[in-house]
């Protein structure tokens, strides 16, 4: 999979904070201690699997929960106690949007965009990409119609920042494109994105900057576009896997090897590691970027990557690893 270069993260004061942020329920923690920012104009993506706390911190950022311990500001407001101001400067998609079912779909619109001040036209814009009948009454909508009505009506609010809570759940894959464009283009007019997702490809699309989340805890923030430089080398070997010269094997470079599979992950230049690996026995070799999946599932898989890695024996073994849906 090839991806378009990402903007820089922009150096600007950021224009959300959270500060040790934590949500308790009864022996839960459902955040716990989340300390974390967001630059003016990035694209920033929360991922975790069901339960992990990416809804509770979103929801606290809206001021719709009260924090147990720290706080969150977002354009410098206290995202408690100034939840209604925090409420005009963010659009939010929550990840099952309440419509009113009697209503049909450009009534919807109209009632948002008149709610926040706006006209109806950037919404109508957005309904219209992605091809949703906007004479349908709600109740008469499919779940993916709702979703893009949802979509339409937020993204199409002027605010400087937009929160979403799975964007694309429910849209099948040219619509969740249609969708990732408009975070693109929010993201170059200079809003402020955040959302949550358990689709590594779209995050790795369009975010600058995720987080991983893991119990109520953040466990792993990554910059995407440093991921982008980064590989690894599975090789495929008759023996065992000699020692990485001194001169080659830098920190950041992880060695394993599990029977005849040896993984090396480097994110530096390949060309010497490769001209090392050309004078042992090699019966296969294959190059493959990182990926998402990857750091991804140092944190939320019990066995290490190359474990899922098939043999060049299995009938697609050299067809690179996609990125799917998590759930
Ligand atoms: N009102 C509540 N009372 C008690 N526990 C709650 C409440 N709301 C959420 N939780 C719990 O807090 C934890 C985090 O939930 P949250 O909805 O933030 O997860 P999530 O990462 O958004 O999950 P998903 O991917 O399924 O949407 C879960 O264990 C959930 O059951």
């Amino acid at each position: 999979m090839t991806h378009a270069p990402l903007p820089e993260i922009p150096a600007v004061k950021p224009f959300v904070e959270t500060h040790e942020l934590t949500k308790i329920y009864g022996p839960l923690r459902a955040l716990d201690g989340c300390t974390l920012s967001v630059g003016k104009g990035e694209v920033f993506g929360l991922l975790g699997p069901n339960g992990a706390g990416k809804t509770t911190l979103l929801r606290l950022l809206l001021g719709f929960l009260q924090p147990s311990a720290g706080h969150a500001t977002i354009a410098g407001l206290d995202c408690r106690r100034q939840s209604v101001a925090v409420r005009r400067q963010v659009a939010y998609l929550p990840a099952e949007a309440a419509l009113f079912p009697q209503m049909r779909g450009r009534e919807v619109l109209r009632f948002f965009a008149e709610i926040r001040g706006n006209t109806i036209d950037a919404s109508l814009t957005i309904a219209e990409r992605l091809e949703l009948d906007l004479k349908r009454s709600v109740g008469f909508m499919s779940t993916g119609m709702k979703q893009k009505l949802a979509l339409a009506a937020t993204l199409g609010a002027d605010v400087p920042m937009y929160i979403l809570d799975e964007p694309t759940a429910n849209l099948d894959p040219s619509v969740r494109s249609s969708v990732l464009a408009l975070v693109a283009e929010a993201r170059d007019r200079g809003a402020t994105v955040m959302f949550s997702s358990h689709v590594l490809a779209e995050v790795e699309e369009v975010c600058q900057r995720v987080v991983i989340l893991r119990s109520g805890q953040l466990v792993h923030t990554q910059v995407l576009q440093e991921l982008r430089s980064q590989h690894r080398i599975l090789a495929w070997l008759n023996g065992p896997l000699p020692p990485v010269p001194h001169e080659l094997s830098r920190d950041d470079c992880r060695v394993s090897q599990q029977g005849d599979l040896a993984t090396i992950e480097s994110d530096g230049d390949l060309q010497p590691l490769l001209g090392w690996l050309a004078s042992l026995p090699l019966r296969d070799i294959r190059i493959e970027p990182v990926g998402l999946r990857t750091i991804y599932e140092r944190f939320h898989r019990s066995e290490p990557a190359t474990a899922i890695t098939p043999s060049p024996e299995a009938s697609d073994a050299h067809k690179p690893l996609e990125y799917e849906a998590l759930r």
